[in-house]
């Protein structure tokens, strides 16, 4: 049978994630500690442990079907691939900064400086959009301490807490792109390879909706039914059972947590109480 290859980034921060999401869709799969490809015991899937920064050009040369990738390097490499799901984990910037005791905020500042960078692709398309000449310094790590060590002007560097920059006293001054964990695909799928994959999407999809959302239950004076039911943005309807008490019941809905935060202070004025908010594994529409 035919299987679909997935990258995944043999370690660093994509790793467990992209290993948590296929456990969480039902696959199956052995630690690639030492293994580099391994098959999935219960879905036509075949992992190979890869380098992040080799991914988009394997994908492209259709040597992986599929890959979990930060779209920040799909960006750089600029080879051909398509974006098919965004994860939601890996969130972080691409962004320019600047020793903190420049005080200037606007990118000109850079016309005639000198910028270190592992993402010359990124910030080269950045420049010549905003008409600024600056000379790109290349370096594959620790491009953070390039300001202080007398190699750059400023920085063009990931960025999330903000705490590599706040350590290397520098300041935040524009956002280039934003960037996520994403499922990536080659262009060229046969059609075989593309059913798995839209088997693999449909479950993705479930765990990831399921992340964001929780299974509530409260009880409600049944007077109260309409109140409490036009406040919760529900799926389809609330279930509503009696309780054993008389003019009570029992209510129960599906809300993205977000909104459940939003909403709970509504909920008990409208006369909610003993309100539980449980996780849920999956979640199919
Ligand atoms: N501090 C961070 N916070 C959130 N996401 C990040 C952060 N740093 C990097 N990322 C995202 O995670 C991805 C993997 O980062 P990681 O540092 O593990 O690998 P790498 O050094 O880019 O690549 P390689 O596997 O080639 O060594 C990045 O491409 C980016 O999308
Ligand atoms: O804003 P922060 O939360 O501090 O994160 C940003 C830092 O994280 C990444 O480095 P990483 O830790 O992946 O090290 P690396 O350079 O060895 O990849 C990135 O290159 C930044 O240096
Ligand atoms: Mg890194």
């Amino acid at each position: 049978m035919n299987k679909l290859k997935i990258a995944i980034q043999k370690s660093g921060r994509l790793n467990q994630d992209s290993l948590e999401l296929l456990k969480d869709c039902g696959i199956k799969i052995d630690n690639g500690k030492d293994q580099l490809k391994v098959s999935a015991r219960n879905f036509p899937l075949e992992v190979l442990y890869l380098r992040n920064s080799d991914i988009p050009q394997y994908i492209e040369d259709g040597v992986v079907d599929i890959a979990i990738i930060g779209e920040n390097i799909l960006i750089e490499k600029q080879k051909q691939a398509e974006v098919v799901e965004k994860l939601g984990f890996a969130k972080c910037r691409v962004s320019l900064a600047v020793p903190k005791r420049i005080e200037i905020d606007e990118a000109a500042y850079f016309n005639g400086k000198k910028i270190a960078t592992s993402y010359p692709n990124t910030l080269q398309t950045y420049l010549k959009k905003n008409n600024i000449e600056a000379d790109i310094h290349v370096i594959s790590g620790s491009v953070e301490i390039a300001p202080n060590i007398g190699l750059a002007d400023g920085v063009c560097d990931i960025v999330s807490s903000g705490s590599t920059l706040f350590k290397n006293g520098l300041r935040e001054t524009q956002v280039i792109l934003k960037s996520e964990a994403v499922l990536a695909k080659n262009r060229n799928l046969n059609a075989e390879k593309e059913a798995i994959l839209e088997k693999l999407i449909f479950r993705i999809q479930a765990v990831l909706r399921a992340k964001n959302s929780r299974y509530v239950l409260m009880n409600v004076p049944t007077s109260k039914i309409d109140e409490v039911t036009a406040i919760l943005p529900v799926l389809r309807s609330p279930t509503i059972l009696p309780l054993a008490q008389e003019g009570w019941s029992s209510l129960h809905s599906v809300i993205e947590e977000e909104k459940f935060w939003n909403n709970i202070d509504a909920l008990k004025n409208a006369g909610a109480e003993g309100i539980l908010v449980v996780p849920i594994d999956k979640m199919v529409l």
